[in-house]
């Protein structure tokens, strides 16, 4: 469930406000070339069109209709809408240092723990700090050994557990396995289990993604906090910080500082750099910024890779024959598998978790495909339909097939799965290189089998979501040991 689906029943309330206190809108009547889109209602604007729908589907229909750039009303919030890679290079490339800045809100300072954290700060000072700690200190090769080892022994514990012949739930394994490495490389052991206020961490990401998805305050600027009050919003999201931070008290609090070089965390690595609400702000960027997305790509890559006899193939008898008589596979084996490489990134062009990016608030007028893009005004970038775009990925744009990237050379924004700019993912080359490892691992010792009854053209790979996009049902297979590794 989302906003737009809290949304209607409040908009009587917030109407009786707005028509207390509107003032003319600064947009109306200006006489600047703002981008087409379709007519909105007044208050609400767009959000009718668009409430119960996918939200990047619905918008990447209207584009079809209205351009590859298009000015929504998200609320009293203008937002313009980029869907071609043409439009997103000019976005990234001329105007990046304009467009670098994250939209404000109540709720977003709520969620990250004031503007602590770095996806959403304000570009400045601030933010930039927090990001040159992450890069420099966390996501360096030094720590890569540190990581290398809690993956490789996280593995080694789903390897050695799984229920070789059973019927085995992905999604659940990947997410227990996802937060479980999470929390070893952030807080140096696993918090996966541990609640609070009855609820565990992955529950409360969850619930994260859905306060993130956008509040009233993110629509009405001025007047959202008074609906969020009176919808229960507010009291959700306390409720939701006061466990979250109790969490992340108590892996500060627990933490025993490492000495070797090879067992630091990310406490560890930044800890003297930052305050304590700093530290919160930047597990939960790990958190947030790691778990689902990674859990996401794993369980697509899966579901693609099976669904596609020929693709398993092909990928086993690449990992198979580069990794020797190792029992687990690494970087260093990875490295020589360019098949593999190529199913990851087709995974994230086809299935990439993240829809839109992370919203860019326009700070000064500047233009755009030659349409005026005003100061205030949200900027979305549509990755899933770059990603789909059957101008830059021709007639199997809609096919998951890796070797398109045999030949091809993808130009930097054809698919923007990690962003782009000074604000785009910084975890790129860990999370890459960690998805790679596992699904080596997974497809070296185990032929993967659908469950008894069911063929490859019952996999289905329909999509939900809005902030993350997720398969819609659970992935169920069963592994069986490869013929080499049978005891
Ligand atoms: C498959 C895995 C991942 C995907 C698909 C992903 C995707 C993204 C996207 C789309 C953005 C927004 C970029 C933009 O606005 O241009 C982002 C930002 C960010 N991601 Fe990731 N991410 C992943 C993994 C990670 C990991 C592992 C970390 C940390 C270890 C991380 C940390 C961050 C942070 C801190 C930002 C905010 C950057 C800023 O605003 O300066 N992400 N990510």
């Amino acid at each position: 469930m989302d906003i737009f689906t809290y949304f209607l029943p409040a908009v009587l309330i917030l109407s009786f406000f707005y028509i207390m206190i509107s003032k003319k809108s600064s947009m109306g009547g200006s006489g600047f070339n703002l981008p087409p889109g379709p007519p909105r209602l007044p208050i609400i604007g767009n959000v009718h069109q668009l409430a119960g729908k996918i939200f990047h589907e619905a918008v990447w229909n209207m584009s079809k209709k209205y351009g590859p750039i298009m000015l929504l009303h998200l609320g009293s919030q203008p937002a313009v809408v980029i869907s071609s890679s043409e439009l997103a290079t000019e976005a990234f490339k001329t105007h990046d240092h304009i467009l670098a800045n994250r939209p404000y809100s109540n709720n977003l300072r709520r969620l990250t723990f004031d503007y602590n954290d770095i996806a959403f700060s304000p570009y400045g000072d601030h933010s930039k700090k927090m990001r040159k700690v992450l890069v420099t200190e966390f996501l360096n090769a030094k720590m890569s050994k540190s990581f290398k080892k809690v993956l490789d022994m996280e593995l080694k514990s789903v390897l050695d557990s799984l229920p070789y012949g059973k019927v085995v739930n992905l999604n659940d394994l990947f997410a227990s396995f996802i937060v479980d490495f999470a929390c070893k490389i952030v807080a140096g052991k696993g918090y996966g289990e541990v609640k609070i206020g009855g609820t565990k961490l992955k529950d409360m990401l969850d619930e994260m993604l859905i306060l993130f998805s956008g509040s009233y305050s993110e629509m009405f600027p001025k007047y959202g906090w008074i609906l969020e009050d009176l919808s229960g919003w507010t009291r959700r999201l306390n409720k939701h910080m006061s466990n979250y931070d109790g969490l992340l008290e108590m892996m500060l609090d627990e933490h025993i500082d490492h000495t070797n070089e090879d067992e630091k965390d990310l406490i560890d690595a930044c800890r003297s750099l930052l305050t304590r609400e700093e530290m919160k702000g930047i597990m939960s960027n790990v958190f947030n910024g790691a778990v689902d997305t990674s859990y996401l790509t794993l369980v697509w890559a899966m579901a693609e890779i099976v669904k596609n006899p020929r693709i398993m193939h092909k990928l086993q008898a690449e990992i198979r024959s580069n990794s020797g008589q190792k029992l687990r596979l690494d970087e260093s084996d990875t490295a020589k598998m360019p098949y593999l490489k190529y199913a990851v990134k087709e995974t994230l062009r086809f299935h990439g978790p993240s829809p839109f990016l992370i919203p860019r608030d326009c700070v000064t007028h500047i233009q755009i495909g030659g349409y005026d893009i005003l100061p205030g005004t949200k900027v979305l970038i549509n990755s899933w339909g770059l990603a789909k775009d059957p101008r830059v990925w021709t007639e199997n744009a809609n096919e998951f097939y890796p070797d398109r990237f045999e030949k091809r050379v993808v130009d930097q924004f054809d698919m923007t799965p990690f962003g782009g700019g000074r604000r785009s993912c910084p975890g790129y080359n860990f999370a890459t290189s960690t998805i790679e490892v596992v699904l080596a691992n997974l497809l070296y010792t185990i032929d993967w089998k659908l469950p008894p009854g069911m063929t490859n053209q019952d996999l289905d790979t329909e999509e939900e979501g809005s902030l993350l996009v997720r398969k819609k049902t659970p992935l169920l297979l069963v592994p069986v040991k490869h013929n080499s590794q049978a005891q």
